[in-house]
């Protein structure tokens, strides 16, 4: 469904990717994971047509992206980029409602009723229902990443991109939210390429993975396959070890803290 084939992207003097190449394929949630500096918003930039590769290409269900309209993309695709602040004025309901704008019809781009059924369910789906009238410039950090997202979901796209969308949600929104998007990947089949810090996040809900290190794909898969203590010492240089989650029997990582390993009498 999305394919990227070896995307290189140059900044200056410097390569930031170099020969990425992965494939998504309907239903599938895909984590990209990687260290602070190894091209992640980068890739997910090029991936989105954001910003143009220097070399390679990107298809999406078979159509080259650097092909489509605007309206083409927005109708396929829909980006939740890293929080931004907000610097306009607007109600919550208004900005989601912003999220249809390649569905709106006729010639003064009306909403129909339809439009404003999907704005409402993505708002209740989100938790943002409550603040449907607040002020964009009123809502806390959290409110605003579930806005965001709102009207993201409100474009009905076939691929969702995310760059670290758990930002600034606690624990219970991180969960909601991620559970949210699993349920969207298993009931409509659309396809999730997300940026995530949080790999024991990536193993609970991510079936493929990413691993970008220094611009290049260190590795690409199955979740279950590539995601351990070897290429994750690998990935971010410092020391992983793991255990199975009992009640998932999911794949879990922590750190080796430093400081208490050389605290010889184990004070903390
Ligand atoms: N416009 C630019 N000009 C020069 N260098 C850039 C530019 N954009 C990004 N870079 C550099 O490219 C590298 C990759 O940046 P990118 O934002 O893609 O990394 P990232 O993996 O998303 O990082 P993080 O986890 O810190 O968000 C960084 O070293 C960054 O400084």
């Amino acid at each position: 469904m999305i394919k990227a084939e070896n995307l290189s992207v140059k900044k200056g003097d410097q390569w930031i990717l170099k020969n990425v190449s992965f494939a998504a394929e309907k239903g599938d949630f895909i984590g990209i994971l990687g260290a602070n500096g190894s091209g992640k918003t980068t890739l997910l930039k090029a991936l989105t047509g954001t910003i143009k590769s220097n070399n390679g290409s990107v298809t999406i269900t078979g159509e080259r992206l650097n092909e489509m309209s605007f309206k083409a993309r927005a109708k396929k695709m829909a980006v939740l980029s890293q929080a931004s602040d907000v610097t306009f004025q607007a109600t919550v309901v208004d900005t989601i409602m912003l999220g249809r704008y390649a569905h709106l019809r006729g010639l003064f781009m009306q909403e129909s009723q339809q439009d404003r059924q999907i704005v409402d369910q993505v708002m209740k789906d989100t938790k943002t229902i409550h603040l449907k009238n607040r002020d964009l410039l009123s809502l806390s950090g959290g409110e605003r990443q579930r806005v965001w997202l709102a009207r993201a979901l409100a474009q009905e796209p076939d691929c969702l991109f995310l760059d670290e969308p758990t930002n600034h949600l606690d624990l219970a929104h991180q969960v909601s939210l991620l559970d949210h998007l699993r349920l969207l990947v298993d009931e409509k089949q659309i396809t999730v390429i997300c940026i995530l810090h949080d790999v024991n996040m990536a193993s609970f809900y991510c079936n493929k993975v990413v691993l970008l290190n220094e611009g290049q794909v260190q590795r690409s898969g199955l979740t279950q396959t590539i995601l351990n203590e070897a290429e994750l010492q690998k990935l971010y240089g410092t020391t992983f070890y793991s255990w199975l989650e009992p009640s998932t029997a999911c794949k879990q990582f922590s750190i080796k803290p430093g400081w208490l390993l050389n605290n010889k009498e184990g004070k903390q």
